[in-house]
């Protein structure tokens, strides 16, 4: 992550604080087919295209823009690996929220179910990831800002996803799983092997997000909390083909029950 990058992105956040007069403490990032969650919020729209030190997203099912009010800051619309975004593009939508003031985020994605136990419309809370991207955002000199450190050089990956968050998950829909999200390059779904290969390594789910996100969140100190909306069997534990249009339409379809258990936690996490 390079010093410039991130003090750019603080700065655009800085002028939309100023503009809306908002510094909302609550982040989340929607994933695939979920940008109607952000329907929910009254909000102010900007779309990524006004905050130029943004790039554009180039993925059916991400809008690009960020909503805002005094409470929360929405990122409809994240930034893929396999779009050809370096790591600091990936996780600038996280700059971006952390600029803006928020110290909680709430990550979001549209995933393959590993899990057998799993089917396409569960949601499963992320109890923890695997990182198989095959880089970490924080690759590079430490980021600083006035000469101070923005996160310590090599931050604890222990405790990525708040325990508080899954528990109150659970509490507000005794419906979910939860489980481990391992991320890859993509932008090609797996192999069958590859998927036998993941749920040996110990992962419930798969996508092609979220990880860089939420290392990057918790090394600027938020409390990350992760839900992943199961689209579809991974590869080989279904008879279909993968599509992303499909994984985009269960999206939508899923998005009241997402919509509901979001709502709890957004107004349990504004008021914790
Ligand atoms: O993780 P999100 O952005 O929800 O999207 C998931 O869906 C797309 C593949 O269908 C990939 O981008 C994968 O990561
Ligand atoms: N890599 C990957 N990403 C997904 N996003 C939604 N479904 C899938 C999947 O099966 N694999």
């Amino acid at each position: 992550m390079k010093s410039e990058f991130i003090a750019d992105v603080y700065h655009a956040a800085a002028e939309i604080s100023k503009t809306t007069g908002y510094r909302p403490k609550l982040g989340m990032i929607l994933g695939s087919g979920l940008s109607s969650l952000a329907e929910s919020y009254e909000c102010t729209k900007v779309p990524y295209g006004d905050i130029p030190v943004l790039p554009k997203p180039t993925v059916e099912g991400h809008r690009g823009e960020l909503y805002i009010n005094e409470d929360i800051a929405i990122c409809s619309g994240r930034f893929h690996y396999y779009e050809g975004h370096s790591p600091d593009n990936v996780v600038s939508t996280v700059a971006l929220l952390k600029g803006l003031g928020c110290e909680r985020l709430i990550v979001t994605n549209a995933a393959g179910g590993i899990n057998t136990g799993f089917s396409p419309g569960d949601i499963m809370i992320i109890e923890d990831h695997i990182n198989h991207l095959g880089f970490n955002p924080l690759m590079g000199p430490n980021p600083q800002i006035d000469g101070t450190d923005l996160g310590a050089r090599f931050p604890d990956m222990s405790r990525v996803y708040s325990p508080a968050f899954a528990a109150k998950a659970q509490e507000l829909d005794g419906d979910l799983k939860q489980g481990v999200y391992i991320a890859v390059t993509g932008p090609s779904y797996e192999t069958p092997a590859e998927i036998r290969a993941f749920s040996a390594m110990g992962a419930d789910a798969v996508g092609m997000s979220t990880v860089p996100e939420a290392i990057f969140a918790r090394y600027l100190g938020m409390e990350v909390g992760g839900l992943s909306l199961i689209t579809n069997f991974a590869a080989g534990l279904g008879h279909e083909e993968l599509h992303h249009d499909e994984v985009v339409e269960i999206g939508r379809k899923a998005a009241d029950r997402m919509k509901k258990l979001v709502a709890g936690l957004v107004d349990w996490w504004l008021k914790e």
